[in-house]
């Protein structure tokens, strides 16, 4: 497999880089600041002359589509991992995606996919229980809620929405305030390098169920993104699931 890795210097682009280095890939790193690596600008030039099996991109949204935007027109696969794309940014993926396969997801953990199943059947068999999100992420992080904590949020409303309950998603709380039976508190953590935590309590009937998941290292979520690379290389055109990748691998 050949990879091209854009964001190369980044949290992130760098555990991809490593971990492809490890599987005996060719790696094509793109970086505004590594001297070892293209720059983005150039980044036309090194799909169209390097043709790479797929793009790999953590970066951030404005970047992403740009990367996108480019596999598009050179015909070479894309797998996104940035999260905090607004709907414009969302529908530009989307656009690509009628011209090359892209796969995007926010997180890559495997037991991630596990916990978003877990969660909407909880929510579905639950009833009336009061739910609580929590995140916590390292400092460096910029968007919040997390990606993955919307992703586990619809997981939530969705079984809710099907039976006619609304939701209100509660962003932390200050000041007189009693829950209203519709909310969903959304509580976000910044600290440290702590790699990323997520955890759905569910409250109710005198009894307490809490789901949590917590990656021990960004390698687990470089190796998803490495594996949905090499799914990904030779698929037609389309708009891709992570949980397409790990059913196939089943
Ligand atoms: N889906 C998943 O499993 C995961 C998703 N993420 C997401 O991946 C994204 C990147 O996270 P992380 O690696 O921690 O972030 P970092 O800030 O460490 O890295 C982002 C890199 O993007 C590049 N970049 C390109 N354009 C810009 C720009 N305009 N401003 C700033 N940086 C730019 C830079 O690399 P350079 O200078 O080399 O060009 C930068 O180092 C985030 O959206 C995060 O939420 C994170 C972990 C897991
Ligand atoms: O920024 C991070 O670090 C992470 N971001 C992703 C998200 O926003 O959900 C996934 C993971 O939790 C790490």
């Amino acid at each position: 497999m050949r990879v091209c890795v854009t964001g190369a210097t980044g949290r992130m682009g760098d555990a991809v880089r490593a971990g492809a280095t490890e599987r005996g890939w060719d790696v094509l790193p793109v970086s505004r600041t590594a001297e070892d690596a293209r720059s983005p600008a150039d980044l036309a030039s090194v799909l169209a002359d390097e043709r790479p099996d797929a793009l790999v991109d953590f970066t951030v949204p404005e970047s992403s589509v740009e990367a996108v935007a480019a596999c598009a027109e050179a015909g070479v696969p894309a797998v996104v991992g940035t999260t905090g794309f607004d709907d414009a940014e969302t529908e530009a993926l989307h656009e690509a995606s009628e011209a090359v396969p892209v796969l995007h997801a926010p997180n890559f953990a495997r037991g991630v996919a596990t916990l978003a199943a877990l969660v909407e059947e909880a929510s579905e068999t639950l009833v009336g229980y009061d739910v609580e999100l929590t995140e916590t992420h390292h400092r460096g992080k910029r968007d919040a809620p997390s990606g993955t904590a919307n992703r586990l949020l619809d997981a939530v409303e969705s079984p809710r929405a099907a039976r006619g309950d609304d939701t209100e998603r509660v962003h932390g709380r200050e000041g007189e305030h009693l829950r209203g039976e519709r909310e969903v508190g959304v509580h976000v953590r910044r600290a440290g390098d702590i790699r990323g935590e997520h955890e759905v309590l569910f409250a109710g009937n005198d009894e307490v169920l809490t789901l949590t998941h917590r990656a021990e290292s960004r390698g687990v979520f470089a190796a998803g993104a490495l594996d949905a690379a090499a799914w990904l290389a030779g698929r037609e055109a389309g708009w891709y699931d992570f949980s397409e990748v790990l059913h196939d691998d089943a």
